[in-house]
């Protein structure tokens, strides 16, 4: 344990040692065990200090319900700058094998995120077609990591590489810029989740704020500047009441502080496009499910827990009001990353300067009809042949929104997009997965 807590001392190693030097000079000085001692307790509380800013951005009950870990050591080390081994010869040549187009006009992409459900699915899409993708993931723990792993080997079966970083880590970043000239980044690494906001909101500061921030400064001053496709949110239409939600409506009422991140980064766009020329599309997602979903999506653990003979809770408004999502199959999603990268114009920056206008975009990513939630748990049984048992409960004020519809017209416009996946079928894609990746689904224990 203080091992780990000595390796989490983000960014400082030499520091901290310069420190211990002319404290030891210092020593000479003092003759005394009793000055001696105290100054070894002074170095001590120094340590703390130093480490105490990304301590105390993260609330005392950090971790995540989704995942097994449970202390806030374990919350401070996933979110951690200190990367596994990267650099040498040998990781070089994996980065750049990966990296390599195979197809004519093809793009070389960065994909941050990659072990994430949206990231591995895009990785897989953009590499079958030609591009070069390198993968970027952090493989934190805010839900099993394992099924991260597992997306990992999947990727690895395609021939992508996940460097294993934290988009905070500048000197990572760069370094993966100074060997690919990327032309694109999709950038999926995120802190997701409405609810877990509430319980953990340095993690959303950290990877949705600070590390956008990071990667943008990165971005700006990369020879060629790339193209950014980045994941916005259907949370960010917040409070808003006017349906279906269209890219032109308000967006400055967010209910949760995920929301509130993901609108901030639509803001933080537009000051790295103005400033530096940076091509900029941000996707809003609504409700994205499918095969190797997140497990703290609500389709995802009401199966395990319908399975499994457990209550699921069931939100409902005031007045046993509908709560209901527009729930966007996986592979539209895909089609619609895929869409915008198309269409992305290049960055018109150059040397962190820039030299013309640049591309700002927001588009809607939805499946235009949403669906009640009960809806969906009555699905859930039919596909599954087990009843729910059902506890109804009234919509908790922890960020949810009581529905969500996306108005798509104008990434129809743009490259086209068109959902084709009603829930229903979706949701048995997903079942079928699910059945056969935890395999005897009663002896499932995620
Ligand atoms: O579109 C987005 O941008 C977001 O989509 C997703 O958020 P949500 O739409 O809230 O999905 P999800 O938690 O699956 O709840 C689904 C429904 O079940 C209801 N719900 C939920 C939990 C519960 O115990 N009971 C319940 O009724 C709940 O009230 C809701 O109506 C992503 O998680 C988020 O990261 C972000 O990408």
């Amino acid at each position: 344990m203080s091992s780990s807590h000595m390796d989490n001392i983000p960014s400082t190693p030499g520091k901290f040692k310069m420190e211990k030097s002319s404290y030891i000079q210092r020593c000479r000085h003092f003759s005394s065990v009793a000055k001696l001692t105290f100054f070894v307790f002074l170095g001590l509380i120094l340590v703390l200090f130093f480490k105490s800013p990304s301590t105390s951005s993260l609330s005392s009950s950090s971790s995540s319900p989704y995942s097994s870990s449970s202390s806030i050591a374990s919350d401070l080390s996933r979110r951690s700058l200190k990367t596994s081994s990267w650099g040498g010869l040998a990781w070089e040549k994996r980065v750049r094998s990966s990296a390599r187009i195979r197809s004519r006009n093809g793009f070389s992409v960065l994909v941050t995120g990659a072990a994430g459900f949206v990231g591995t699915h895009v990785s897989v899409a953009l590499k079958r077609r030609g591009d070069g993708v390198l993968g970027l993931d952090n493989f934190n723990d805010y839900y099993d990591p394992a099924l991260k792993r597992a997306r990992q080997s999947l990727l690895e079966r395609s021939g992508i590489y996940i460097v294993e970083g934290d988009i905070n880590d500048a000197a990572l970043l760069k370094k993966l810029f100074e060997l690919i000239p990327f032309t694109h980044v999709m950038h999926l690494a995120a802190q997701a989740g409405v609810r877990y906001a509430m319980e953990n909101p340095g993690s959303y500061v950290h990877s949705n704020i600070a590390g956008f921030v990071n990667l943008l400064e990165v971005c700006k001053s990369a020879n060629p500047q790339p193209a950014i496709v980045w994941a916005s949110s259907s949370s960010v239409y917040g409070l808003n009441t006017k349906v279906p939600f269209s890219e032109k409506d308000r967006t400055d009422q967010p209910a949760s502080l995920y929301a509130a991140t993901k609108k901030a980064g639509e803001e933080i766009a537009h000051t790295y496009n103005h400033i530096y020329g940076l091509s900029l599309t941000g996707l809003r997602f609504f409700t994205v499910y499918g095969p190797w979903g997140r497990p703290d999506m609500a389709y995802f653990f009401f199966t395990r827990n319908i399975l499994k003979g457990k209550s699921i809770p069931i939100f409902e408004a005031a007045n046993h009001g509908t709560v209901a999502r527009d729930f966007t199959y996986i592979d539209d999603i895909v089609k619609g990353c895929l869409g915008a990268l198309d269409t992305a114009e290049k960055s018109t920056g150059s040397g962190g300067k820039k030299r013309a206008p640049a591309q700002l975009r927001v588009f809607n990513l939805g499946n235009t009809s949403p669906v009640p939630v009960s809806d969906l748990v009555s699905i859930l049984e039919r596909l599954l042949k087990v009843k729910a048992k059902r506890l109804v409960m009234k919509l908790p004020r922890n960020g949810d929104v009581q529905f969500t519809h996306a108005n798509i017209s104008s990434a129809r416009r743009e490259f086209g997009y068109k959902p084709t996946t009603d829930l229903q079928t979706g949701l048995k894609k997903f079942v079928r997965w699910y059945v056969s990746y935890y395999g005897s689904v009663k002896k499932s224990d995620q």
